[in-house]
């Protein structure tokens, strides 16, 4: 299972993360978050190994574009009301996507419409902001989805749930997503409660 840790802001997190057995650092670039990236904190800007994504909020290509070369993206996660043709757009530029969605008590429709034009869907929950909301789905939802692209599982994963995700037997399932409840401060992850669970989900 890939594990994605989201919304990191401080060089102690990022050189934690850079050490660890995770596979990629999320990065928001979305000023209404109180996760959003601000280089001033970080010695020597994004510096590290691992798969780095940024995440945007319907940015514009352009801005997207300027992010990405400038900060060496490997991923944008579309993390907003993106259209079939804006992935399509990003995509035959080269970019390598996950595209969020947020969900309640079913998978939003139209979802084929994005799987030629995405490397990954990312489910997350609905809620009164974009993202970082901090609240689950229900995970039985994902008995409904069957189409071949793989996901990310996001929205609300906390500490104690790696026996829950590893029950979770979707074929599809790639990776999860964590954020806002491994935090002690938004933008500021608790370092040892990260290592004991991406200790226990890697083993
Ligand atoms: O975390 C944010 O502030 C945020 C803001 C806008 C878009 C996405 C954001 N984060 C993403 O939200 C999900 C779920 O986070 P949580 O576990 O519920 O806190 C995660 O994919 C983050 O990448």
């Amino acid at each position: 299972m890939k594990i994605k840790v989201c919304g990191i802001r401080t060089q102690s997190n990022l050189t934690f993360l850079s050490n660890s057995a995770v596979d990629f650092i999320g990065f928001i670039f979305y000023d209404k978050s109180g996760r959003n990236f601000n280089e001033g904190e970080l010695l020597n800007g994004i510096d590290t190994q691992k798969q780095k994504v940024g995440v945007f909020v319907n940015e514009s290509i352009a801005q997207i574009e300027t992010l990405a070369r400038m900060y060496g993206l490997d991923y944008i996660q579309l993390h907003g009301d993106e259209s079939p043709e804006f992935c399509q757009t990003l995509k035959t530029k080269g970019y390598k996507l996950f595209k969020a969605f947020a969900l309640k008590d079913q998978l939003p429709d139209g979802l084929e419409d994005y799987e030629p034009h995405i490397d990954c869907f990312l489910f997350d929950t609905k809620g009164k902001a974009y993202g970082g909301n901090g609240a689950q789905f229900d995970w039985s939802v994902l008995d409904q989805y069957k189409l071949e692209k793989p996901f990310v599982l996001s929205g609300g994963i906390g500490p104690k749930d790696v026996e829950s995700i590893r029950a979770i037997r979707h074929p599809q399932l790639f990776a999860v997503d964590i954020n806002s409840r491994f935090e002690l401060a938004p933008g500021e992850k608790d370092e040892q409660k990260l290592k004991v669970f991406i200790e226990e989900l890697k083993k």
